[in-house]
């Protein structure tokens, strides 16, 4: 239930539960519990979806800490709006490696979308190309790189883990670059998987994918945990390292960038072996827990980068407001992981085209209250850190 604010007659407490801001307010007399539409979209699709896949689609790392934390050191960023600037118009197109789109709202890599929506990762390519964004396609995806290609027109990129078996991962990317994605994603956080307490209780499953028919199985049985957990710890290659950039750089034309950077001395190293942008990413908290919130490390990346390729950020954007801060602080867009999910679990392909849609409106309307009419007019000094709020109160 989503009410419009004008019609409040009293408002009774602000709260956190979960991850959730809730505020309960009187209107005409009655109670109202009130959420986002991201918590909506989350509630249905923890009611349509089994509690195995609910779980993995929701869950982090050990303690969640990172979890929490992802979405809450948003809610400590205020803004520093300023007034009286001409935003009858206001643009939130731009560019991704000389792709035009309409926002600077990316689709995250998830695996396992036909664990949420029948229609899989072809229903997620249709509204990132209704929407006119960029979907970046999982590794770990259940429908194959051509039946995504082949089953609308949105710009693409294909993420990449290595697997220990090279020549698989050589011919993924291979297959990806045949069918019109745009460039490579190398996710660098998954020598070993996070240690994910609700998958290893649930036994989580983990199924055969149509990428590696004929190729190797991915469908593990046992008894003793969480099934993907067993999986990647067999399939993906430990030893990867940053000599293998080069190795991955003679296997492939398209551009690559590194998914999984969290200080300045790695975005440093990735500038050196020449990728052509970084993606500021703990894994959606699902990695190592107690890593930092993304929004937290965001700037000291973007320092070490000085411009000299973009950075994309992740982690915890639930809100328009927290694309506006990502913004400020110095990404060139983000991209969403569970909000797409959830709308997928919950609405399919209309669902995941709401949530899109919905972190626009809210962009758009932040970027109007903050006298930015488009995304360049977005600076540094329309935002105010934690750590700014603590240095103002000595
Ligand atoms: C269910 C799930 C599956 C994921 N699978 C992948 C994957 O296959 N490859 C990858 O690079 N990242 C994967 N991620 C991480 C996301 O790309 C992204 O970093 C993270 O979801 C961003 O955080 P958010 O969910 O708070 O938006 C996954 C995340 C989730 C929640
Ligand atoms: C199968 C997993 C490795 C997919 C993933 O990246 C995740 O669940 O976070």
């Amino acid at each position: 239930m989503i009410s419009s604010s004008s019609h409040f007659s009293s408002l009774l407490f602000l709260r956190k539960l979960s991850h959730t801001v809730f505020v309960l307010f009187r209107m005409q007399g009655r109670w109202h519990l009130s959420r986002s539409m991201f918590s909506e979209y989350q509630k249905l699709a923890k009611e349509a979806l089994p509690k195995m896949y609910y779980d993995f689609y929701a869950g982090g790392a050990e303690d969640e800490y990172s979890l929490k934390e992802n979405v809450e050191a948003f809610h400590r960023i205020t803004f520093r709006p300023r007034v009286l600037v001409d935003v009858s118009r206001v643009d939130l197109s731009t560019t991704i490696l000389g792709y035009n789109i309409s926002s600077p709202i990316m689709i995250a890599p998830t695996a396992y979308h036909k664990l949420a929506n029948p229609e899989g990762e072809i229903a997620t390519a249709r509204a990132a190309a209704a929407c006119n964004t960029i979907m970046v396609l999982s590794f770990m995806s259940t429908c194959t790189v051509e039946e995504v290609a082949s089953s609308c027109n949105a710009v693409r990129f294909f993420q990449l883990y290595v697997y220990k078996r090279r020549d698989v991962a050589a011919l993924l990317v291979q297959r990806a670059e045949r069918n019109g994605y745009k460039a490579l994603v190398l996710t660098v956080d998954v020598p070993r998987l996070g240690r994910r307490e609700a998958d290893i209780k649930n036994k989580m499953i983990s199924v055969q994918l149509k990428n590696f028919d004929g190729l190797l199985s991915t469908k593990v049985a046992n008894d003793k945990g969480s099934n993907l957990e067993a999986l990647a710890n067999e399939k993906f290659d430990a030893s990867l390292s940053w000599e293998d950039l080069a190795w991955l750089r003679s296997i492939t034309n398209l551009p690559i960038l590194i998914k999984g950077i969290l200080t300045g001395d790695d975005a440093i190293k990735a500038v050196e072996v020449g990728v052509s942008g970084i993606v500021v990413s703990n894994h959606g908290a699902r990695q190592l827990d107690y890593s930092p919130a993304t929004i937290s490390v965001l700037e000291e990346v973007v320092h070490a980068v000085r411009g000299k390729i973009p950075v994309l950020f992740d982690g915890g954007i639930r809100r328009g407001t927290d694309v506006f801060k990502a913004l400020a602080l110095g990404a060139q867009a983000v991209l969403v992981g569970r909000p797409v999910i959830f709308g997928l679990a919950a609405k399919g392909e209309y669902g995941v085209k709401r949530v899109i849609d919905m972190l626009k409106d809210e962009l758009e309307l932040t970027m109007a209250l903050s006298g930015c009419p488009s995304l360049k007019d977005i600076t540094r000094s329309h935002v105010r850190t934690e750590r700014e709020q603590l240095h103002s109160m000595l």
